[in-house]
């Protein structure tokens, strides 16, 4: 069956919509290749957050093909990368609501294969910035949402130096409105829930207005609670923002975000539309043929 692409040029925002997940995750796959090339090649090291949800599944999808095409090596050279987080819920790192345990079952398993003698093999990996490990900073409390709220401030804070401690020497982006430096990742892969929330920014919640590099939220309205977040600001600052976008739930929200782009619009009610505005790099979105449907009538 020939495949189903329908793409769009603009000067910074792009919508390509694919066939189905399989097909998304390979164009995903594709882009970060190109984007790992050019960030190796002028800084030495390529910079990437990452989202949890269904991204690494997708993500991983796209990586398997990669592998299974040649065994051997990958075109692109995960030894030089950085992996963090857009968000990451504030749980232990083996709770089945951490991204950093998606990141590990989808993604590295990705890189593994086995040789002719059936042995298995690992390709080389990231180096991770997980969020610090919850369990070692609480020892013997019990973790109650309630004590992971108290914590969770902190996390965000831990994470902020982690992150910035990568931006040494460098490559920031200044945010004009606000005269502050945050870190310019060379991508960031987001997803976007059925509400329009993008990594943990959700519709009217306080941290939309946050010009912190890293905030933290204990009362988000999708479970678990507790979680920090890369703010608006630094994810406008990445050189490329990927919204890797599936199913016919989140069409609606697809159309009135590209519609908003289309139409010069200023401000967007979802979080993800407010990234797609403010953003100073280029922003791709991924889409599946159900997420894509409402763009038909959107001269494409
Ligand atoms: O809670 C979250 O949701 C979003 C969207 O997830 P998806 O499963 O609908 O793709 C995800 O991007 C974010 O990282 C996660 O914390």
């Amino acid at each position: 069956m020939a495949e189903e692409k329908k793409e769009e040029r603009t000067s910074h925002v792009q919508f390509i919509v694919k066939k189905d997940k399989l097909e998304v995750g390979k164009e995903l796959v594709s882009l970060l290749n190109k984007i790992s090339h050019d960030s190796i090649e002028s800084e030495g090291t390529c910079r990437v957050a990452i989202s949890g949800g269904s991204f690494p599944n997708i993500l991983g999808q796209g990586l398997k093909e990669m592998v299974q095409n040649d065994k051997e090596k990958t075109p692109i050279d995960f030894s030089k990368w950085k992996v963090f987080w857009a968000d990451e819920r504030c749980v232990t790192l083996d709770d089945k609501e951490s991204s950093y345990l998606g990141y590990e079952k989808e993604i590295l398993a990705a890189l593994q294969y086995k040789d002719s003698f059936n042995q298995l093999k690992t390709l080389p990996v990231p180096k991770a910035f997980p969020i610090d490990n919850i369990k070692e900073i609480l020892k013997d409390e019990p973790l109650t949402d309630a004590k992971i709220a108290k914590l969770t401030p902190k996390l965000a804070e831990m994470y902020t130096s982690k992150l910035l401690g990568e931006f040494k020497g460098g490559n920031q982006s200044a945010d004009a409105p606000t005269k502050k430096w945050y870190p310019s990742l060379d991508a960031v892969c987001l997803g976007m829930g059925p509400d329009g929330h993008t990594a943990s920014l959700f519709p009217t919640h306080r941290l939309l207005e946050s010009q912190n590099v890293i905030d933290f939220i204990v009362d988000s309205p999708k479970p678990p609670p507790n979680r920090i977040t890369m703010t608006l600001p630094v994810l406008a600052c990445s050189k490329y923002v990927i919204f890797v976008v599936t199913g016919k739930e989140k069409a609606n929200i697809v159309k009135d975000i590209h519609n908003s782009y289309k139409s010069n619009e200023k401000s967007s009610q979802y979080p993800a539309g407010l990234v797609t505005l403010q953003s100073k790099g280029k922003v791709i979105w991924l889409l599946d043929k159900d997420a894509g449907e409402g763009l038909k009538d959107a001269k494409i």
